[in-house]
């Protein structure tokens, strides 16, 4: 065989140049190459412990990229058949990088409670030409100033602050939703919500309106889509990884692009909102209120966005340079508007296949809003939703919006019994965990009830992180609940759902979040409470 291979290529170099057209050069050539390749691209990496972990069986250079070459939407298939063919703890090569795959709740543990596993995996980087190094990208001394900057932002006094612009946002949905004509009443759930999702994001993030909801279509929301796109692609495309070769490719070109107009939006609207908290200062000054600060204290302004608490602790760029403020903001806009998108639609599809699961919610809906439909959701009314809270929960399980997680540890780690060597990559993968029959008995089955308090505690604390947990956790997960309970319960109460759509027959693709490949067509029926 390998005098064969020997052999094709001495054919071809002969026809480039006769004197490299002879077998020992070619041996020569041979023999540097897979010599390179095993000291210098897969040097780095503890080989001889790797080979300890069981896995599929990978080729020098591709690693199990053949076993992956498959249509997107089989990736969660074909990556769940390996981990049950190789056990909860198993190792892949992506190209050369080795990646250690978990999927039981002991190894999700030992990673996300550890204050020293706190790297983000490298297919990270590719979000940073966007994000920089901000609170989900960044590590080690700055993530944890920033993380401790940016908590209070995310108390609960705060967020009580975002509710109007949830209400008003879901107020737009459903009058949306009321336009429906009953002979041509089912749409696809997954963009409408996501543009419901991104104007809640924006304005709260940001203070600004860019009005998705009535213009999908704007270059702001168009360029966030296509970067976010672009970024999934290079995620799963080696050829893409290099900066040179990507940026020479069109699509590099095209991500250029939508960057120049997100990044010139953030630093536009930065700059009007500097310049509006300046204003107000000088007018607290020069009103003499001997408490000025305490008026100026995040949560007491009017129409507060994330951008004013960062603005407020800036201190004028001393604490805070522009850039820094633009991070946080872009991130909160990446991380905070496809990732509540996606559970909203997934709920309000489960509980459109689940009519008895849908008429519980509507029960608890209307006895907490009697006859009203309108009336906006108050936090009191929040607390009191606990069983579309338990039917969010069990979305997230089957469905969770970040399907795959990654890690690179530092120093050499026993998970589960196993010694994984330092510079591996661990994939956590949520949506295997997710389904662990120990923990979830008839996992595929959607059973709001298994997130009813009592059933809860039976179960491992790291069975289910939709939201990740430990240190690096979801710092966004109160607003999320808030918003998703908002806009679900607005729908719900004002309007019946069906699908046709059968769980058999739904694909999900893992791209930068889970969504469906076909979207979610339901059908909305109008609906009056019944009190
Ligand atoms: C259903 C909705 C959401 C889900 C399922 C979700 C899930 C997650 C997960 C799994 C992580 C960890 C990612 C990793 O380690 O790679 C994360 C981190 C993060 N999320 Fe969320 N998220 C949601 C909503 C939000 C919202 C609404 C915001 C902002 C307003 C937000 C902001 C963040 C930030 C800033 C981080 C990084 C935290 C850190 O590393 O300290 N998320 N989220």
């Amino acid at each position: 065989m390998s005098s064969i291979v020997v052999g094709k290529i001495t054919q071809l170099l002969d026809q480039v140049h006769p004197s490299l057209g002879t077998p020992l050069f070619v041996v020569v050539v041979i023999g540097l190459c897979s010599w390179l390749y095993t000291r210098i691209v897969r040097g780095p990496y503890n080989m001889s412990m790797l080979e300890k972990i069981p896995g599929p069986k990978s080729l020098p250079i591709l690693g199990n990229a053949i076993d992956f070459a498959v249509p997107h939407y089989k990736f969660l298939k074909v990556l769940t058949d390996l981990v049950h063919q190789n056990g909860p703890v198993m190792k892949i090569f992506l190209a050369h990088r080795p990646y250690v795959v978990l999927s039981k709740a002991k190894g999700f543990e030992t990673i996300l409670s550890s204050n020293k596993h706190i790297t983000k995996g490298p297919d990270y980087k590719f979000i940073h030409p966007w994000l920089g190094l901000g609170l989900l990208t960044s590590d080690g001394g700055k993530w944890h100033s920033r993380r401790k900057m940016l908590t209070p932002a995310f108390h609960f006094k705060i967020l009580e602050d975002f509710l109007v612009i949830m209400n008003e946002q879901s107020s737009i949905l459903t009058n949306k939703l009321a336009k429906l004509k009953p002979d041509n009443n089912t749409l696809d759930m997954f963009p409408n919500i996501t543009y419901c999702a991104l104007d809640i994001i924006c304005e709260s993030a940001m203070g600004r309106n860019v009005n998705a909801q009535s213009d999908s279509d704007s270059p702001y929301v168009r360029s966030l889509f296509k970067a976010s796109d672009i970024i999934f692609q290079r995620q799963t495309s080696p050829w893409m990884w290099n900066n040179l070769a990507f940026y020479l490719r069109p699509s590099g070109w095209d991500f250029r692009k939508a960057l120049k107009i997100l990044h010139g939006f953030t630093e536009q609207v930065i700059k009007d909102r500097q310049k509006l908290y300046k204003e107000e200062k000088a007018q607290k000054e020069s009103a003499k209120t001997t408490d000025h600060e305490e008026d100026l204290a995040i949560g007491q302004k009017k129409r507060l966005a994330f951008l004013d608490l960062l603005i407020d602790v800036s201190d004028d760029g001393r604490v805070l340079s522009d850039k820094d403020i633009r991070e946080e903001v872009d991130t909160f806009m990446f991380e905070g508007h496809d990732t509540t998108a996606a559970n909203m639609s997934f709920t309000l599809y489960a509980l459109a296949s689940h009519p008895e699961y849908q008429a519980k919610v509507q029960t608890e809906l209307d006895s907490i809003f009697g006859d009203d439909p309108d009336r906006p959701a108050s936090m009191d009314d929040l607390a009191k939703m606990k069983y579309l809270e338990a039917c969010i929960k069990e979305s997230l399980r089957l469905y969770p919006s970040v399907p795959l997680m990654s890690r690179t540890i530092h120093e050499d780690t026993v998970i589960e019994g196993q010694l994984v060597p330092a510079k591996t990559n661990v994939i956590l993968f949520n949506y295997l965990l997710h389904r662990d029959p120990e923990q979830f008995p008839k996992p595929e089955v959607y059973n709001p009830d298994r997130f009813l308090n009592e059933n809860i505690r039976q179960r491992h604390a790291y069975s289910y992180v939709p939201f990740s947990a430990g240190p690096r956790n979801c710092i966004g997960q109160k607003f999320a609940m808030m918003e998703e309970k908002v806009v679900i319960s607005s729908i719900l109460r004002k309007f019946k759902l069906a699908t046709n759509l059968a769980k058999k027959d739904l694909c999900l693709l893992p791209e930068l979040i889970l969504r469906p490949k076909d979207g979610l067509p339901i059908a909305v029926t109008p609906r009056k409470p019944i009190v």
